[in-house]
């Protein structure tokens, strides 16, 4: 299984101080020395945690491929050309969210994102679609002539962490999912089974398959034992982890369960 390592959250640490330290390229020598495979960041288009710059250095000079998440807004599009990372990763944005907080529309959006993959494709960036796991997203996308999906597990880590965690004991808790444990665990299972579906049909289309947003140490596993997932791309949770740990454990100890 690949590992593909987010590093925006060192950036929102940098963003959190307005100074230099500590700086996204300095992670990457690390993660390759702790068997990660590529490299994935997120420039947003309100810059709040990787810039600009950030994501020139990282295009430049990173020694691992680079998996570079981006809107579908023409602006961005324009510039991930010019920074041509080896794939773009196409995610649906709103300004308002803490996190992304679903997949892209394929259908709604449908031409704005044609034109997208067109230009990416014409720059040599491969590119994978951040989709939820659904029928509808998968045949979609499958007439957009990309190499690669990204199914959204944003959801399931979502109840994961309501189920066998604490986050319905804090503040943080999440409203729409203060259920039973009963309610949750139907809903777990549920959100299992269209990942894994979603994947099996992407499969069938000859879709390469990744998966991400919200794996952590419990919940990773049931999701990379899904047979066609290729990828996972992870960011939060290793870097939560190497605050304790160092950067390269965390790595380590995650690949160790893939
Ligand atoms: C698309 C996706 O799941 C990741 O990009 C994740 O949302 C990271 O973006 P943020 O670091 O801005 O939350
Ligand atoms: N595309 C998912 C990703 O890059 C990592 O998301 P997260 O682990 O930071 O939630």
């Amino acid at each position: 299984m690949l590992l593909g390592v987010n590093i925006d959250h060192i950036a929102v640490l940098r963003e959190a101080r307005k100074i230099n330290d500590p700086n996204p390229l300095d992670a990457i020598s690390i993660c390759k020395l702790a068997g990660a495979d590529q490299i994935t960041i997120h420039l947003r288009e309100d810059r709040r945690h990787i810039h600009d710059e950030d994501a020139q250095a990282i295009c430049k000079l990173s020694a691992l491929p680079v998996n570079l998440e981006c809107s579908i807004n023409e602006e961005i599009i324009d510039i991930v050309c010019k920074l041509k990372p080896l794939r773009a990763t196409l995610v649906p944005e709103k300004r308002e969210e803490v996190t992304t907080e679903g997949g892209l529309d394929l259908i709604a959006n449908y031409d704005r994102i044609n034109n997208a993959v067109k230009k990416l494709h014409e720059n040599e960036i491969e590119v994978s679609l951040f989709i939820d796991p659904c029928k509808e997203m998968i045949e979609a996308a499958s007439k957009l002539d990309v190499q690669w999906i990204e199914l959204h597990t944003g959801t399931y880590a979502n109840i994961f962490a309501m189920l066998y965690g604490n986050l319905s004991n804090t503040h943080h808790s999440i409203k729409e999912l203060e259920l039973s444990r009963k309610q949750l665990n139907t809903l777990l299972l549920k959100a299992k089974k269209e990942i894994k579906k979603a994947t099996k049909k992407a499969k069938e289309l000859d879709l390469k398959v990744a998966a991400g947003h919200g794996l952590n140490y419990q919940n990773v596993q049931e999701i990379s034992s899904i047979k066609g997932i290729e990828e996972l791309n992870i960011g939060q949770s290793i870097i939560a982890r190497s605050v304790f740990t160092g950067l390269e454990k965390a790595i380590k100890e995650m690949k160790e369960l893939l």
